[in-house]
This record gives C-alpha cells, structure tokens and sequence, in this order.
C-alpha cells in the first residue's frame, strides 16, 4: 500500500509502497530510521487512515473502503493498541482501563475475565488502583491487558518499550512475546531499539517508505548492524 501526504509539488509519499502480511501467531518488529513511514504504515494497517493506494486486510476482510463508523467499530474490537505513552484513562481503575474497548464497543466487560488478564500480567493485586499509583511497566501492563481484551486479531504497538528503563522493558516484551506463544496472539511492534525487536520472530526494515530488508530470527546484534548499514544507505 502507498500513503501521500499533500497534493502536487508539495506532497510526501510517506508510504511509497510497503506489502506485508503478518501470519496468525507471530511477532513482527517493524524498524526504520526517523520519517521512514513506520507510524504511517501503523496509522494504515490500523484503519485509522485509508492507505492512498493498495489494500488492507484484516482477519480476511478487506477494509480499504469502510466508512469510518465501521472501522472505528473493526478498531474496538478486532485491533489491540499499546502506545510508548501508556494512554490509560487516568480517573479509570486497572480493571476499568482493561474492560474500556468492550464498554465503547456495547458490551459488558466479563469480571472473570479483566480479572485473568490482570493476573495474567501480573497485577492482579493492582486491579482497584489508578495509573497515577502505578509504574511505567505496571502502567503498559495494564495497556497489554487492555489490548488482549476482546480477543483482537492484532496486538498493534507503538514503540511499546521506549518510556521505560530497559529492565522493565524486557519484561513487557517477555509479557508481548508470551501474547504470542501461549496465547496465540498477533503482534507488530514499531521499535527503534534492537534490543526490543529481537523478541520478534520476523523485523522488517523500512527505508523511504519502502521495506528495504526483512530478518527471520533477529538477533539484537545483527539488527543493530543492520540498522547501521541503512543509516549509511540513507545518508
Ligand atoms: N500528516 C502528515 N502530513 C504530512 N506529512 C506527513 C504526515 N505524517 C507523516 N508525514 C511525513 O511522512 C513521512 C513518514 O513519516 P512517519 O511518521 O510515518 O515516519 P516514522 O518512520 O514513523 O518516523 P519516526 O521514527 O520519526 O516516528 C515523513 O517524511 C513525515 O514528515
């Protein structure tokens, strides 16, 4: 798919033309240097903007040309968000952040469920607390509660790890990768640390709006080296 900013001489092909599919069950890291379209492609593959060519398709349906009511509803309960930012209703309990998408969708939030997903990452002592009592990781774990909420068919996160010190990091990539081994989760993370993206199964490198390389089984060493040679490419 392809997303242009503007129109004419002053326009940004801010995708120029990115195809990926991310299979059932896996974690994909998407990396790239500063206003390589990363957040754009994150923007399109969520249904948050129309790609301005190419097709996106999520969990078999093709979604291109939905209006907005009908992704918004697709967003809610089929897609799974966690941001660098945390974004928890702040006057919100633990419990009552993890059940949000289901309320703004119609539905009840199942008490036995919230409940086994804050157990689940680890705070099941914490479901009665606010945000502002929590940490940073214990903050993005309630986020992760909250994306595996309605059962999405994608974990979308954006820079998920980049507000915190880097223990707390690995556990909230060990909690994303758990999503996908024990849960059978889809996850695609933006990340701009190779730390991060070795947790991935797959990375995928963009450059100028294009994929410009793709590693299976990612060491943080090789992707580091990776990331070096397309900063040169780019410079
Ligand atoms: N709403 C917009 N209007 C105009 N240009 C935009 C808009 N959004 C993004 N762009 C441009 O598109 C290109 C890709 O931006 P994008 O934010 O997707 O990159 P990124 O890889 O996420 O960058 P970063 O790592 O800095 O967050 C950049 O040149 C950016 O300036």
């Amino acid at each position: 798919m392809a997303r242009t900013y503007g129109e004419g001489t002053g326009s940004v092909a801010a995708l120029a033309g990115v195809s990926a599919a991310f299979a059932r069950g896996t974690f994909t890291a998407v990396m790239g240097p500063s206003g390589s379209g990363k957040s754009t492609f994150l923007t399109c593959a969520a249904g948050l903007e129309p790609p301005t060519s190419g097709r996106v398709v999520l969990d078999g349906a093709d979604i291109t040309d939905w209006d907005e009511e009908r992704r918004t509803r697709l967003r809610r309960e089929r897609i799974g968000f966690v941001f660098q930012g945390f974004h928890l209703m702040p006057y919100l309990t633990a419990a009552q952040n993890v059940g949000l998408p289901l309320r703004l969708a119609g539905r009840r939030p199942d008490r036995v469920r919230v409940s086994a997903l804050l157990e689940r990452v680890g705070l099941g002592e914490r479901a009665g607390h606010l945000p502002a009592a929590m940490s940073g990781g214990q903050r993005q774990r309630v986020a992760i509660a909250r994306a595996l909420v309605a059962d999405p068919a994608v974990i979308l996160a954006d820079e998920p790890t980049g507000a915190l010190d880097s223990a707390t990091a690995a556990s909230v990539l060990e909690l994303l990768r758990g999503c996908v081994d024990e849960l059978g989760q889809t996850v695609v993370m933006v990340t701009h640390d190779p730390v991060a993206a070795a947790y991935a199964d797959t990375v995928l490198f963009l450059v100028d709006g294009r994929v410009a390389g793709r590693m299976d089984r990612p060491t943080a060493t090789a992707v580091a080296g990776q990331l070096a040679r397309l900063d040169e490419w780019v410079a």
